[in-house]
Formats: structure tokens, sequence, C-alpha cells
């Protein structure tokens, strides 16, 4: 529920929220043929700031490629708008969502005339998975759910469409009592979760599955590989994580723009470690938010004040 002060940006245009509306023949609600960003803006100690801005608009443009989805606004106008819509709405940390889709004009699975709409909308988000995840971390499942193969619909491409199958395997898990589901890809090795990339610790290294294991490539995912190899960690950035490892793992966590560092203390009720947040994962996790509150000048390039 928001009140009815707040705006959404909408093609150019800030409309209020209740009345951000779109045609029930839009070609993306029949067809998922949307792409989106997921970014989150911090309150530090500079003002509010945007975490890498800069790179999910470069793959906000990247996701639209596969689907000749031509973005009407330039990286400068949806800056500008993103800035504007932040502002707008008084928000001193929140959560920036940002769509493309095919709109209203014609349906029949190709696109044909369909103009490309482009809204912006943030709202205050907190932790993804409930504060206490990020303390004690999550009990996942692995879902019976794989992931769609990168060559059957580009993985690396944020995808509107794509998020029913991260539906299937999360929904799956939390009826199943879980929190959330590790997603296997259809070799059936680790891909990621529903909405997030996931990270092994084993005797101190870090390793999380390569871009090839039919993944999206992770903003976090990216800083987090950052951070650790600034801190002297061994990261195996491009492997393949079998099933079986789960279980032997000495930590587990996730990473993403809503989950942040959400560790991981159990998979299908095996414990992982000592069943709580671990110990690299504590490191990281503290390094992450110590960057994004920028209680460190470390990284300024990767934020766009407000
Ligand atoms: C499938 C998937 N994998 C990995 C990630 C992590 O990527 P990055 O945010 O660049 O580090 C996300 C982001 N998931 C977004 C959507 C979450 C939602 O529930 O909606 C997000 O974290 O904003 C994914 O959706």
């Amino acid at each position: 529920e928001r009140d009815s002060l707040d705006t959404i940006w909408m093609n150019g245009e800030f409309v209020d929220w209740d009345d951000a509306n779109v045609h029930v023949l839009s070609h993306g609600l029949h067809y998922g043929t949307g792409i989106f960003e997921g970014v989150r803006a911090y309150d530090t100690q500079e003002g509010t700031a945007i975490f890498r801005w800069e790179d999910h608009l470069d793959r906000f443009f990247q996701s639209a490629k596969p689907y000749d989805m031509e973005i009407p606004f330039s990286r400068e106008e949806l800056t500008e708008a993103t800035l504007e819509t932040v502002r707008r709405n008084d928000l001193k940390s929140c959560y920036i969502r940002p769509i493309a889709y095919y709109g209203y004009k014609s349906l029949g699975v190709s696109p044909g005339d369909c103009p490309t709409d482009v809204t912006i909308a943030a709202w205050p988000w907190g932790a993804y998975l409930g504060e206490d995840a990020l303390k004690n971390g999550i009990d996942v499942m692995v879902s019976s759910w794989r992931k769609h193969a990168s060559s059957q619909i580009p993985t690396n491409a944020k995808t509107t469409g794509l998020y029913v199958n991260s539906l299937l395997a999360g929904e799956e898990a939390r009826r199943n009592g879980y929190q959330e589901a590790i997603v296997l890809n259809k070799e059936g090795n680790v891909a990621e979760g529903p909405g997030e990339n996931i990270f092994m610790v084993n005797d101190g290294e870090i390793y999380t599955p390569g871009l090839s294991e039919s993944i999206l490539d992770g903003i976090t995912r990216d800083a987090v590989i950052t951070l650790a190899e600034e801190r002297g960690y061994e990261v195996h950035d491009n492997v393949s994580i079998s099933r079986g490892q789960l279980n032997t793992a000495d930590e587990l966590f996730f990473t993403g723009s809503a989950a942040e560092v959400t560790p991981i203390k159990q998979v299908d009720n095996v414990t992982i470690g000592e069943g709580t947040r671990g110990p690299v994962t504590e490191d990281l996790q503290q390094a992450f938010f110590d960057l994004v509150e920028r209680e460190t000048d470390a990284h300024d390039d990767w934020f766009t004040y407000l």
C-alpha cells in the first residue's frame, strides 16, 4: 500500500502511483516480453546513492537485445528519470524497478508494431528474505524444477517471462516449509537461486558457478567477487558446482540486489557448516554493507549520488 503522493515515471511522464496502469492487451502481459532491473539505493553518509547504476543500465540495454526491443530513451534520460523518481518519492533508501516491455497495439507472438513502453518505480524494500535471514541464514531446498538453459531462453537477459521458472522453484520451496530454493541447471549442476546468485566456501576458498552455467550475470556477484579478492580470498568464479557439493560445503550464501548477502544454513534439512552464518560469509557480508553504506570510500565509482 503506498500513499497517493507516490509517483511513477512512465514513458517520460510522472504519473500518480494509482494511475500507473497498462492496457490488458499489452503484449508483455500476455507473452512475458519485458526486461527489467532490480537496483538498490542506499542512505549513505553522503546522502542517497544508487549502487552500480551504470552496470544495471548496461544490463538493461543488453537484456533488450535478444527481443529486438529498442529502448526509446537514452542512458542519460533513464538516469535522470531514475534519480528524479527517487527524489519525488522522497526515498532515502529504496529498491528501484525499471522495466521495458512490448506495450499495447496488437497481439500475436510477434510484437509487430507494439510500442516499447518503459517505466521506473521505486519503493522501500527491506531485507529480501527477512532481517533474521541476513544474520542467521535461511533453510533452502533444491527445487525439482530445473533452470532453463541459456540456449533455450537467454539467462543473461533479465526477462520478465523467465521468472515463472523462478516462481515454480521458489513456491515449491515455500510450499514445503523452506524459505527459498536452489535451482540446478539442466545438466544437474548448481545454477543459482530463483532471484539470487549462489556462492560456496570450502577450506577458506570461494566458489561460484560460471556464467556458462545458465545463470544471470549478477552485479552483486561481481561486487562480492571483487571484495573477496581485495580481502585476499582465492575466488573460483568459473566453476561447475555439483549438487553433491552443496552438502559438503563449509558455507553457502546467496547474493543479489534484493537479497544482498544472505547466508544459507540448511539445504534439504542438511546442516551447512555450523548451521548458521559462516565466518567467511560474515566477513564478506560486513564488507558488502560497509561498502554500500559508504563506511569506506572504496569503489566510489560504483555509486551514483542523488
Ligand atoms: C535469477 C537471478 N539471478 C541472480 C540475481 C542477482 O543479480 P544482481 O541483482 O545483479 O546481483 C537476480 C536478481 N533478482 C532481482 C529480482 C528479485 C525479485 O524478487 O524481483 C533483484 O535482486 O532485484 C536474479 O533474478
